[in-house]
């Protein structure tokens, strides 16, 4: 058995048959004090339906590059297209899951996620339709009326989620979403998650330290080298679709690109 990996870019060119291309993409920070290369010649082309766990050392520039793919900082060099159209500003077409699920703690579980459909002049009707959809998906219908103090983390977590997902994506963006949950939730979560991405044709890049989740959850891993980031190599996860998570957690072929990670990011190449 061997390890589909890769040291250069999965793919350069044709990019009209990817979703998502990053081309020779760089950023810099420049502040008052100092300037830092955040990102230097990042390439990566996903495909609609792809699960992408991005992994690297901290302060590699993970972040900063989901936050790119999402418009909301612009590369210095280098471009960013998303369904063909080059991304240039704040995109509408990505939802955006953060580590802490940043909820409003007045309004209660469906006016948190509703709240999107109020920032996009999304249709009420449907998108009420869909809320539904989203919280019998994610366990949460029992739960539509609740005030956020009322849930647990890891279900304030699948709100944001449900909220990241109401107006239909082409891409999620989750940057560290279950960092700041129990070991236990963040099982629970990971297999929602899982459930969820193999059920239906959702396009995810996961921004994760824990190298399990990402090839648990993954469909390709990468993985970042220090700073200024850019990526040192790429695993394709040859795993079912849909995948149990004990039997996935035991499976050799789980354990050969887990360990091969785990290797690369002691390494100086590729380590904290
Ligand atoms: N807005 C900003 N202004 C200046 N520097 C920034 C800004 N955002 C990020 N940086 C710098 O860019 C580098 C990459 O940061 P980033 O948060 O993307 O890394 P990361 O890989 O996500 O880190 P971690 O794993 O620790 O969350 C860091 O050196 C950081 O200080």
């Amino acid at each position: 058995m061997t390890i589909n990996e890769r040291t250069a870019p999965a793919s350069s060119g044709g990019s009209q048959d990817y979703l998502l291309g990053i081309d020779d993409v760089g950023i810099r920070f420049e502040t008052k004090r100092r300037s830092v290369q955040a990102l230097r010649d990042v390439d990566l082309h996903v495909r609609k339906g792809e699960f992408v766990s991005i992994v690297g050392p901290s302060g590699c520039g993970k972040s900063t590059l989901l936050r790119a793919v999402a418009g909301l900082t612009i590369p210095t060099e280098g471009t960013i297209e998303l369904r063909g159209s080059r991304v240039t500003s704040p995109r509408q077409d990505v939802g955006f899951v953060f580590q802490r699920p940043a909820l409003l703690p007045w309004r209660d579980v469906r006016g948190n996620i509703m709240l999107q459909a109020e920032m996009r002049n999304l249709d009420k009707a449907a998108a009420s339709k869909r809320c539904d959809e989203l919280l019998e998906l994610t366990s949460l219908s029992d739960f539509a009326k609740a005030l956020p103090h009322e849930l647990s983390g890891g279900m304030q977590q699948r709100v944001s989620l449900c909220r990241a997902l109401l107006h239909d994506p082409d891409v999620l963006l989750m940057d560290e979403p279950f960092g700041a949950l129990d070991a236990l939730t963040r099982e629970h979560l990971n297999v929602e998650l899982q459930r969820l991405w193999a059920q239906t044709d959702l396009t995810v890049l996961l921004v994760t330290h824990s190298v399990p989740e990402a090839v648990y959850l993954a469909s390709r891993v990468v993985l970042m080298g220090p700073r200024p980031g850019t990526i040192i190599q790429e695993f394709d996860v040859d795993l079912p679709r849909e995948r149990a998570y004990e039997p996935t957690l035991e499976d050799p072929r789980f354990h050969k690109v887990a360990g091969r990670i785990r290797e690369l990011l002691g390494s100086p190449m590729g380590g904290d």
